[in-house]
């Protein structure tokens, strides 16, 4: 399988206000990635090295845990935030059961919150493990940092469309729906078929993705699949559903999958950047006709069978809930 395919790009001119070639130059890089294969690395995000090793040593020491304490923080316990431990087998992507397990996690909201006093889904508190007791400051130093980042991306991606730097800001991320998950595969042995992560596409805008030394995630081109292995000092960066309707395709969010073929367990980090919850995402005015044929073919194209190209009525929050139906179907009666 290649893996040469996909660029890295260096985004810290994104995080200079003060460096306009610079930023146009990295936009038309990002733009260019975004046309390809809808994912890149992403170099000169700004993300402490330090934090991104203690996020890995206080993952590690929680999953190393027996299943008893793990469970004590079960997403059974975590209600309508959908927040929490799951164990290896109780995701299930394209239908079919993924082999690892995770805790989920997003934006911390204090039950006096107005969304939490709303009951909406998805918003409230996450469930902290006692064990390592420092997962808690790690993990939220760790979602803002990267929050920055795909904030930055974002500009770079707006600018390659055309529209002014901060237009996401303004339109859809004043307050973005963040959910941030930590996973453990463990290795898979050779031959057995099963997959750590079925196919998929992410729901939102940004997914970027934090790997340790393990490869397994991989992508769907044109050419067939490639690897996306880690790299040092990068994070991958893939485009979700919102980003594919907003351009009317021309900005693609690609099936990824993953398995953990490397005989030892592996640990991704990704954290979804996604609108705000209650966000009706267009298409942008020179993307809004769509052809329903190319529509059927998307849909003939997707892992579930639903296109992201179809007319949408709902808010972001509603599609989202949507997608989790499918993949959590035992969990839904309780966020919904
Ligand atoms: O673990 C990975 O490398 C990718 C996970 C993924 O694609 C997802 O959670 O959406
Ligand atoms: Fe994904």
């Amino acid at each position: 399988m290649a893996h040469d395919a996909l660029p890295v790009i260096d985004i810290a001119p994104l995080r200079d206000p003060g460096d306009g070639e610079g930023r146009r130059r990295v936009a038309e890089r990002i733009g260019e990635a975004c046309r390809g294969h809808g994912f890149f690395y992403i170099a000169g995000h700004g993300i402490d090295p330090a934090l991104q090793a203690a996020l890995r040593d206080a993952s590690r020491t929680f999953f190393a845990q027996p299943d008893e304490a793990k469970m004590r923080i079960a997403m059974s316990r975590g209600g309508r935030a959908w927040r929490g431990y799951f164990p290896v087998g109780a995701e299930l992507t394209s239908g079919r059961p993924d082999l690892k397990e995770g805790l989920y996690l997003g934006t911390e909201l204090p039950p006096d919150d107005p969304r939490v006093r709303a009951g909406w889904p998805l918003h409230g508190a996450n469930l902290w493990p006692e064990h390592p007791a420092g997962l808690r400051r790690t993990v939220l130093d760790y979602m803002t940092a990267a929050c920055a980042a795909a904030q930055a991306v974002l500009e770079g991606i707006a600018l390659s469309l055309g529209l002014e730097a901060d237009w996401f800001r303004r339109h859809y991320t004043a307050d973005p729906t963040v959910l941030f998950r930590i996973f453990r595969y463990p290795p898979q042995p050779g031959g057995e078929d099963g997959w750590g992560v079925g196919e998929h596409t992410d729901y939102g805008l940004l997914t970027l993705l934090l790997q340790d030394d393990v490869p397994g995630l991989q992508v769907r081109t044109q050419g067939g699949w490639i690897e996306a292995p880690p790299l040092p000092d990068t994070l991958v960066c893939n485009l979700g559903d919102m980003l594919d309707r907003l351009t009317g395709g021309q900005y693609r969010s690609t099936p990824h999958r993953v398995r953990n073929a490397g005989g030892r367990e592996r640990f991704s980090f990704p954290l979804f950047f996604d609108p705000d919850f209650t966000a009706r995402v267009t298409p942008l005015p020179q993307h809004a006709r769509i052809d329903p044929a190319r529509v059927a073919a998307d849909r003939a194209d997707r892992w579930d069978g639903s296109s992201v190209l179809a007319p949408f009525d709902g808010s972001y929050g509603d599609y989202l809930l949507g997608k989790v139906g499918k993949v959590f179907p035992q969990l839904l009666g309780q966020v919904l």
